[in-house]
């Protein structure tokens, strides 16, 4: 049975995930998963889910929970004998407790970045829609200016990556994000039947590690060294429920 590895990555719009997740896929080779590029995928092609959460997306407002479990656990379920890594899921402490109900987590990165620096990338930040590359044009410009690397597509930047959508989408991650990095920061697992029935703090999970600075070339290091420590010390495992009972 192979080390199975478990991850997700959680910081603000801006932060880094999707560059540091592709390094992560690249050196460990597992799944990369990003609920923001499945909602705009979804939403692209006009997909049943894509209807409904089309309208928070735009207003750069988070989806509600059932509607992110339902995007997101059936694909996870899927993957069953693979390592992943979640980009933008959990969000929520409603959606970490979902995730949690189907597998136990072995580590989750938290990135800590400047809200300058996140407003200077973001204003920045060019994609590829439809494969999810991500530019910026100091820090990782396309060869073609406005041109997709690979397909030579055009680059188009979100309309949630406006300055006045930052705002709001950092006031909602600040809100939602503190119960989840508690849920996982903390070294008691319990069962889901015994976490249901005490307060959030004592539902924490000893797995969360915080990175922060305002260069992804100066973190990486750190997570890279992290990774290697924590893949190597992993036991066989498959993906369980994380109940205890
Ligand atoms: N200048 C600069 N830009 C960066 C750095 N790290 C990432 N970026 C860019 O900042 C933007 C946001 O990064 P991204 O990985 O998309 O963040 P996410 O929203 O957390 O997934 C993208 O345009 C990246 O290319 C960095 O260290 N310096
Ligand atoms: N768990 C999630 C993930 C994304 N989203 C929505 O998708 C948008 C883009 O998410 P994302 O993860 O690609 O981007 P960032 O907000 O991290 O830059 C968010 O502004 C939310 O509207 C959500 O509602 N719930």
């Amino acid at each position: 049975m192979a080390k199975l590895f478990r991850t997700a990555i959680m910081g603000p719009p801006g932060s880094g995930k999707g560059t540091i997740s592709k390094r992560i896929a690249q050196n460990v080779g597992l799944q990369y998963l990003s609920s923001g590029h499945f909602l705009r995928e979804g939403i692209a092609a006009n997909t049943d889910a894509g209807v409904l959460v089309k309208g928070y997306v735009e207003r750069s407002m988070l989806v509600p929970d059932h509607l992110m479990s339902r995007l997101m656990l059936p694909r996870l379920e899927q993957l069953t004998g693979h390592s992943w890594l979640l980009d933008g899921f959990p969000r929520t402490i409603a959606q970490a407790k979902a995730l949690n109900d189907i597998c136990q987590m072995d580590l989750v990165i938290s990135l800590n970045i400047p809200f300058e620096t996140l407003r200077e990338r973001v204003s920045d930040r060019w994609i590829h829609p439809a494969s999810g590359r991500v530019y910026n044009m100091g820090f990782n410009p396309p060869q073609v200016q406005g041109r997709d690397d690979v397909t030579g597509e055009p680059l188009i930047q979100h309309a949630d990556d406006r300055p006045e959508a930052l705002q709001a989408r950092l006031r909602h991650y600040k809100d939602v994000a503190k119960p989840v990095m508690n849920l996982y920061k903390k070294s008691v697992l319990l069962s889901n039947a015994e976490a249901a029935s005490k307060p959030l703090g004592s539902l924490s999970q000893g797995i969360l590690y915080q990175f922060s600075g305002t260069d992804t070339d100066r973190i990486w290091p750190y997570i890279s060294s992290l990774l290697s420590t924590k893949i190597s010390t992993q036991p066989l495992d498959t993906c369980q429920p994380s109940a205890q009972a």
